[in-house]
């Protein structure tokens, strides 16, 4: 991937935010939803306001934990397939985190832009619908979610932990963790993903077919690739590839944030109780939606 010293450097000064950090003073509140103070300003989410999105710019919409990581990195190796440059990193490619600045600084980059996001739909800058700029949005099902969140607290040293997943669970039904609640997050979206310049994938269709996966992508961004070249970005894009690399890519956090990359993690950590009471959540948010039918949930969460 790309020279990524400045992805580096930022994912670094937020760890060394987090040691100081106890879990209780983690969270800060910006319009109704809690954001990490080691990543997330008010001051930059007042900027972001005026935010001015390009139409080539290449969205990638996502609650934490679904893969935003794995889609950046196909993403900027579809860029580098069509173009011969390598996707360069010159910001944390998050679009609400880093300092207030950061938006002057992008005006200067050159297109396409990669604007990864956690974002909820109705907090996206006004100017990527104004613009049209396309829209990946990448979901995964929600226990995989809860079990991938908690491992990243409690696995990396220098983050604040949760006492026990039991604990983590409760928050995490609720919404009390990083960047909100994700059945609010999945609701938001669900009225959206027909749009026009808006496209859904899920992690479990690119876990079982990442080619397939990929030209997907392409061709939504309009990206005009060989089958050789689809294979040649697949086989770099698998999870054991990536892992292998993350140090390299990501810095200390590398190992943790590639972790394990399966689907059905969360049977390791789920009680049957708590299993019922997402299955619960799940119908109360999303049954009889078109999102809720295409995250195939008796596929990926019942036992
Ligand atoms: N190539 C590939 N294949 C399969 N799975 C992959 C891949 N790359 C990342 N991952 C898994 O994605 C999880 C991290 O998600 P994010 O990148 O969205 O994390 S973050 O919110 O940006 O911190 C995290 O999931 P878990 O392993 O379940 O914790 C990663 O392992």
């Amino acid at each position: 991937m790309a020279d990524k010293s400045k992805f580096i450097e930022y994912i670094d000064e937020a760890l060394e935010k987090s040691k100081e950090t106890a879990l209780s003073h983690l969270f800060f509140t910006y319009q109704g939803i809690p954001y990490p103070v080691t990543m997330c300003t008010s001051e930059t989410f007042q900027a972001l306001d005026n935010f001015e999105a390009r139409s080539d710019d290449i969205v990638l919409a996502s609650y934490p934990k679904c893969g935003s990581n794995w889609i950046l990195h196909i993403v900027s190796e579809l860029i580098f397939a069509v173009s011969k440059k390598k996707y360069d990193y010159p910001e944390f490619p998050v679009l609400e985190c880093g300092d207030s600045e950061k938006y002057q600084r992008m005006k200067q980059f050159p297109s396409p832009r990669i604007l990864a996001t956690h974002l909820h739909y109705d907090k996206l800058p006004g100017s990527i619908f104004k613009n049209k700029a396309k829209i990946l949005v990448i979901f995964r099902n929600p226990k995989d979610v809860a079990v991938s969140f908690f491992h990243f607290h409690n696995d990396v040293p220098d983050i604040p932990s949760y006492g026990s997943w039991d604990e983590f669970f409760r928050q995490f039904m609720k919404g009390q963790v990083s960047w909100g609640s994700y059945f609010d997050f999945a609701i938001n979206w669900n009225m959206h993903l027909d749009d026009e310049n808006v496209k859904l994938i899920l992690y479990e269709d690119l876990k079982e077919n990442l080619a397939a996966g990929i030209k997907q992508i392409a061709d939504f961004f309009g990206f005009s690739l060989t089958g050789e070249q689809i294979q040649t970005i697949s086989a770099q894009s698998t999870f054991q590839a990536m892992q292998a690399k993350s140090q390299e890519t990501h810095g200390a956090v590398g190992p943790f944030l590639f972790r394990k990359g399966e689907i059905g993690d969360w049977k390791n950590l789920f009680s049957e109780t708590q299993s019922r009471e997402m299955e619960e959540k799940f119908k109360e948010y999303l049954a009889g939606t078109s999102l809720g039918a295409r995250l195939k949930y008796e596929s990926h969460c019942q036992p």
